[in-house]
C-alpha cells in the first residue's frame, strides 16, 4: 500500500511528478456532490455524508444482512489506529473507499473491502495542546465533496485533503481568538459547495460560532455567532441584536458566553435550511454569568440558518438560561411523520436536558416534548409556550453553596453519540444515559486567562474524598439502548448497559440496530423488539456509530473502536466499571467473514510507589483543587484515571523524583503538555503532595483487597 502520510506543511510537493494514484482507488475518488447526496437512496451501497443522508437518519436501506442471518457475521478486516485514545468518527464510504478519522484528527483512507490503507493525512495537531481540549483528542469524522476530504482539527483548523493521493489541498485557521481554548471535534457538513464547521470549548470560556468556507478554495463565505458579543460594540446582525436583550449585566462578555456548535447539524434542501445545535453557556453558572436573568439566546438551541447567507431564520431554545451544561448539540434527525392525521416535516432531538423534542422544521414551532430519561430540573414542557416549566430544586445558585442534585447532569440523558431513525419501525434508537450530578454554587471566581482551566463558575461532580463516595456516583450512572416512538412520545423497548457512553446507533432495512458498547462489545439487535441477535468482542469501549455499505455486491458493517472521550478521561473512577482499556481500531464485519481478531496489547499497569511526604493537609487540599481544575479533564477527577492517559497514582519512583520536570514539559514528546510558567513552584509541590496522597490511598486500597482474598 502507498501510505502517504504527514507531509510537513512547508514542503511543496514536486509539481513536475504527477502523484500516482494508490492502487485500489477509483479514477475519481470522493466524487460526491449535493445531487448525489440528495439521491443517496439510489446508491445505498455508499455512505456519503456523516448521517448518510442530509436528513441524518443513519438508516441504511441495505438488507443483505438481516435479522435472519446476522448470526453469521464474522470479521472481514481489522486495522489498528495510531493513538489509543477516544475514537468517535463515523466513516464515510464512497465507491469502495472508506475515509475515517482517529485521535488528533488523523485521517485514514482505506480500501473498504480489504482494510488496506491507501493513504493517511496527519494534520500535525500539536500533541502538547491536548490540555486545551475539554474531552480528549477526539474527532467525529470527515466529509467529502468533489474529490476532496475535509477534517476539522483539535487545534481549530479545517483541512482539505485531495482524495486521489492524500496530499493537502488547503489548511486554514478557523479560530477567531487564539487566546481562548477553541478546538474542533465535530464532522464538517457540506451543501452547495460550502463546508460548514463549528467548534468546542465552552467549558474553558469561549464565544460560539460556525463558519462557511468555499469547498474548492477554503475562502471564508460567512460566519454566524450563536451568542452576542460585547454590548459596547455593534452586533454582527439583527438576530444578535435581539439575542442581546436576553442577557443581563456584562460578566458573560469576558466569560465568553458559550453556545459552541461542537457537533450536530442537518440540512433540508427543499426548505433550504441548515440546522445547527448550539451548546451550553460559558460560564455554566447562570447567576455569575447573567445575574440569573434572561433566556440567554441562542444557548442550548436548534437554530435554522439560510446556508447561502448565514442568516438566522428561526430558533427553538430547549433550555432557556442554561446552567447545567445542557447542550442542544446532540444529533438531530429530519423525518416526515404522521401526527394527528397530518404529514409533518419534523426535526427530532434528544438533547442532554432529558426531553425528546419533535419540532416543525419549517417554522421552529414545538409539536411535542416528553422525558426520555429521569429529569428533575423541569416538570414538563408547556406545549402552548414551548417553554420548560422549571423546578426550583435544580437552581443551585439559590442554595447558599449547598450541593444540589440535578437529573440529568452535564453528560445528559444522551450525549453526542448519534441516534438513528428507522422509517419501517417508526422508532428512534437512542444511546441513553441515566445520569445525575451535584452542582454547588461557588463565590464568583472571575475570569482566568489560564487556557486549560475549566471555567464554569460552579463546582460540579465533586466526588468527595473517599472511594466509597466515588463508587456511589459511578453506581448512579448507567446507560441503555432506548427504542423510542417519536409520535406517541413513549418507550417501546430498552436494553441496559453497565455505564454511560455506549456507542451511537445504526438502523437498517434488515430489521436491525447495530451498536457498540462501553464494555467492549459490538452488538446487533432486532429493530422491532430489541432481541439481541449477534455480538462480538471489540477489545475496547465503543462510542462511535457504526456504518454499513456494499462493495462488489457484498454488505459490510464497520465499527470504529476506541475508549476515551469526556467520560473515560474525566470520570475515570466510573468509566473503569466498563472494564475496558483503550485500544483504537477499525473492525469491519461481513456474512461469513473469517478473519482472526489480532490480540490487543494493552500497556502494563504499575503498582503505586509513593515517596515519603511531609506536606500539610492544607497543601494536599490546595493540590486537589489545582488538580481537579487543570488536570482532571485528562487524568480523571480525584486522579482516578480511566486509563486513556497515565494514572498518576501509579507513577514509578523515578517519575515521582522528576515530578517538577514532568510538569515543566519533560515528557512533551510523549504528549504531556508543559505547564511551565503556569504553576508556581509551590503549586507544583502541592499538586505533587495531592498525587502522593492518592497513591497512598490506592496502595492501601489494593492491600486491603489483597487481604480480603
Ligand atoms: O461545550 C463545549 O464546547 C463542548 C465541547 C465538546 C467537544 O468538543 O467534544 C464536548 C462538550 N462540550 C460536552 O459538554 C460534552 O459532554 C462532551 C463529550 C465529548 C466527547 O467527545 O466525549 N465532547 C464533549
Ligand atoms: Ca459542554
Amino acid at each position: 500500500a502507498c501510505s502517504k502520510s504527514s507531509a510537513p506543511e512547508n514542503v511543496t510537493p514536486d509539481a513536475t511528478q504527477p502523484a500516482a494514484a494508490p492502487v485500489g482507488l477509483p479514477a475519481n475518488p470522493a466524487n460526491v456532490d449535493g445531487a448525489r447526496i440528495v439521491a443517496a437512496d439510489k446508491e445505498p451501497g455508499n455512505w456519503m455524508s456523516t448521517g448518510r443522508t442530509y436528513d441524518e437518519q443513519r438508516y441504511s436501506p441495505l438488507k443483505k444482512i438481516t435479522d435472519q442471518n446476522v448470526g453469521q457475521l464474522g470479521l472481514a478486516w481489522q486495522y489498528k489506529l495510531d493513538y489509543d485514545r477516544g475514537v468517535e468518527a463515523t466513516p464515510i464510504v464512497v465507491d469502495g473507499v472508506m475515509y475515517t478519522t482517529g485521535s488528533f484528527s488523523v485521517l485514514y483512507a482505506f480500501n473498504a473491502a480489504t482494510g488496506e490503507l491507501l493513504w493517511k493525512g496527519d494534520p500535525q495537531v500539536d500533541r502538547l495542546k491536548a490540555g486545551e481540549f475539554c474531552c480528549d483528542a477526539v474527532n467525529r469524522g470527515a466529509a467529502v465533496w468533489k474529490g476532496k476530504v475535509y477534517v476539522g482539527t483539535n487545534d481549530g483548523r479545517l483541512v482539505a485533503w485531495n482524495a486521489k493521493d492524500g496530499s493537502k489541498a488547503w489548511d486554514i485557521d478557523t479560530v477567531v481568538d487564539r487566546s481562548r481554548s477553541y478546538g474542533i471535534t465535530g464532522a464538517p457538513r457540506i451543501m452547495k459547495d460550502k463546508v460548514i464547521i463549528g467548534n468546542g470549548g465552552a467549558e474553558f470560556g469561549v464565544r460560539g460560532y460556525i463558519t462557511a468556507y468555499d469547498a474548492e478554495t477554503g475562502k471564508q463565505l460567512w460566519r454566524f455567532y450563536t451568542v452576542p458579543g460585547d454590548p459596547a460594540k455593534p452586533q454582527e446582525n439583527k438576530a444578535l441584536e435581539a439575542a442581546l436583550k436576553t442577557w443581563d449585566g456584562t460578566n458573560w462578555v469576558k466569560q465568553g458566553g458559550g453556545g459552541t456548535v461542537w457537533d450536530s447539524m442537518a440540512y433540508d434542501p427543499d426548505l433550504n435550511l441548515l440546522y445547527i445545535g448550539t451548546g451550553n453557556a460559558s460560564y455554566w453558572n447562570y447567576k455569575t454569568r447573567s445575574n440569573a436573568k434572561g433566556d440567554n439566546l441562542y444557548l442550548s438551541s436548534i437554530v435554522a440558518i439560510n446556508p447561502d447567507t448565514g442568516e438566522y431564520v428561526w430558533h427553538y431554545q430547549t433550555t432557556p438560561g442554561d446552567a447545567w451544561d445542557f447542550t442542544a448539540t446532540q444529533h438531530m434527525i429530519l423525518a416526515d411523520l404522521d401526527i394527528k392525521g397530518a404529514k409533518r416535516k419534523v426535526i427530532m432531538q434528544a438533547p442532554k436536558n432529558g426531553f425528546f423534542y419533535v419540532i416543525d422544521r419549517a417554522t421552529g414551532k414545538l409539536i411535542s416534548a416528553e422525558k426520555y430519561a429521569p429529569v428533575t430540573w423541569a416538570d414538563k414542557v408547556d406545549l402552548e409556550t414551548g417553554r420548560p416549566v422549571f423546578n426550583d430544586s435544580a437552581k443551585y445558585w439559590e442554595k447558599n453553596g449547598k450541593p444540589t442534585l440535578v437529573r440529568p447532569g452535564f453528560w445528559g440523558g444522551h450525549d453526542w453519540q448519534p441516534m438513528s431513525y428507522n422509517p419501517n419501525t417508526g422508532l428512534v434508537y437512542i444511546p441513553k444515559h441515566t445520569f445525575a450530578v451535584e452542582y454547588r454554587d461557588v463565590k464568583d471566581p472571575g475570569w482566568s486567562p489560564r487556557k486549560h482551566f475549566y471555567q464554569l463558575g460552579v463546582a460540579a461532580a465533586e466526588m468527595g474524598d473517599s472511594d466509597k463516595d466515588m463508587k456511589y456516583w459511578s453506581d448512579e450512572w448507567t446507560g441503555s439502548l432506548l427504542a423510542w416512538d417519536p409520535i406517541k412520545q413513549e418507550k417501546v423497548w430498552e436494553k441496559p448497559y453497565v455505564t454511560i457512553f455506549n456507542g451511537g446507533t445504526l438502523s437498517t432495512a434488515g430489521n436491525l440496530v447495530f451498536e457498540g458498547s462501553a464494555d467492549g462489545r459490538v452488538i446487533a439487535y432486532r429493530a422491532t423488539d430489541g432481541e439481541k441477535l449477534w455480538e462480538s468482542p471489540a477489545q475496547s469501549g465503543v462510542m462511535a456509530a457504526p456504518v454499513t455499505y456494499e462493495v462488489n455486491g457484498e454488505q459490510y458493517v464497520t465499527f470504529m473502536v476506541g475508549w476515551g472521550g469526556a467520560f473515560a478521561t474525566f470520570a475515570g473512577h466510573a468509566s473503569l466499571k466498563a472494564g475496558v482499556r483503550p485500544w483504537a481500531q477499525v473492525l469491519t464485519f461481513k456474512l461469513g467473514g473469517k478473519a482472526e481478531l489480532a490480540p490487543a496489547n494493552y500497556p502494563e499497569l504499575l503498582p503505586p510507589q509513593p515517596p515519603e511526604s511531609k506536606a500539610t493537609a492544607e497543601q494536599v487540599a490546595h493540590g486537589k483543587d489545582l488538580f481537579n481544575g487543570h488536570c482532571s479533564q485528562c487524568h480523571g477527577i480525584n486522579a482516578v484515571s480511566g486509563g486513556i492517559v497515565p494514572d498518576l497514582r501509579r507513577l514509578s519512583s523515578e517519575k515521582h523524583a522528576m515530578f517538577p520536570g514532568i510538569v515543566a514539559g519533560a515528557f512533551a514528546a510523549k504528549g504531556m503538555p508543559s505547564f511551565a510558567g503556569i504553576f508556581t513552584p509551590e503549586e507544583v509541590e502541592d499538586l505533587h503532595a495531592y498525587l502522593i496522597k492518592r497513591a497512598v490511598d490506592l496502595k492501601t486500597d489494593l492491600a486491603k483487597n489483597e487481604n480480603a482474598k
